[in-house]
């Protein structure tokens, strides 16, 4: 966890619900309309029901999206398996899940040895309490808003009081909140205090990608300025 900084709000457009087919341009779209970070989406079709793309997929839009922050979303079993990969294919942070793997201090190793930044994800289902014995070692603490697999579904409110639970223990921890966020949902994150912003189908499908992420980021700067 990185010291003396407190947590800045960032917004990541996450390409799930994009014409995959577009990718690179997608990307760039975003990031000329301010994104502060890329959220790219990893199925394997076992960790979760659907599958997207791999890290060869990764490689290739890297020299087509030279210079922006890829925030690797590992919805993969066995994740450790992975990060050599993603590391040489471009990849600048690698977020994995808690129940993927049976040696999650390892797999934060492997990450850092990497020279990639450590995420670390829960399911709606897993308690807050098991980022304690990690926090030293991680960079972001990703709270899954609805359940991995699939853009486009319904914000879970009920998952705030996690995020005020790591807000209120550590100041400076990047917090991510993924799943249904919009300009709906997002006074309802900024309160708890998530400052990493992941939204999909609010963003990618909207006429105005600017004018979203905009609003996402004042209503987050505005409450995070608060604690
Ligand atoms: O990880 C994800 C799904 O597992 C996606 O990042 C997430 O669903 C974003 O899309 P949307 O904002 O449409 O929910
Ligand atoms: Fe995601």
């Amino acid at each position: 966890m990185s010291q003396n900084t407190k947590a800045t709000c960032k917004i990541g457009p996450s390409i799930l619900s994009a014409d995959l087919s577009q990718l690179a341009d997608v990307c760039n779209n975003m990031m000329d309309n301010g994104a502060d970070f890329l959220h790219l989406d990893v199925m394997d079709g076992h960790f979760v029901p659907n599958m997207t793309f791999g890290h060869p997929i990764v490689k290739c839009l890297r020299k087509h999206v030279p210079n922006a922050f890829f925030d690797m979303h590992m919805m993969v079993d066995n994740p450790q398996n992975w990060v050599e990969d993603m590391a040489s294919s471009g990849a600048t942070q690698y977020t994995f899940h808690y129940e993927a793997t049976e040696d999650v201090d390892g797999c934060i190793r492997k990450i850092r040895e990497a020279g990639m930044k450590v995420g670390m994800g829960i399911k709606p289902g897993t308690p807050v309490e098991v980022f304690d014995q990690y926090i030293e070692k991680i960079d972001m603490a990703l709270i899954m808003t609805v359940e991995p697999g699939f853009g486009g579904q319904k914000f879970m409110g009920d998952m705030m009081p996690k995020i005020e639970y790591l807000r209120k223990k550590y100041q400076e921890l990047d917090i991510e909140v993924d799943g249904g966020v919009s300009p709906n949902t997002i006074d309802q994150c900024a309160n708890a205090g998530a400052n990493m912003i992941v939204s999909g189908t609010a963003v990618v499908y909207a006429d105005d990608p600017r004018q979203v992420m905009n609003k996402l980021r004042d209503v987050c700067n505005e409450k995070l300025s608060r604690y």
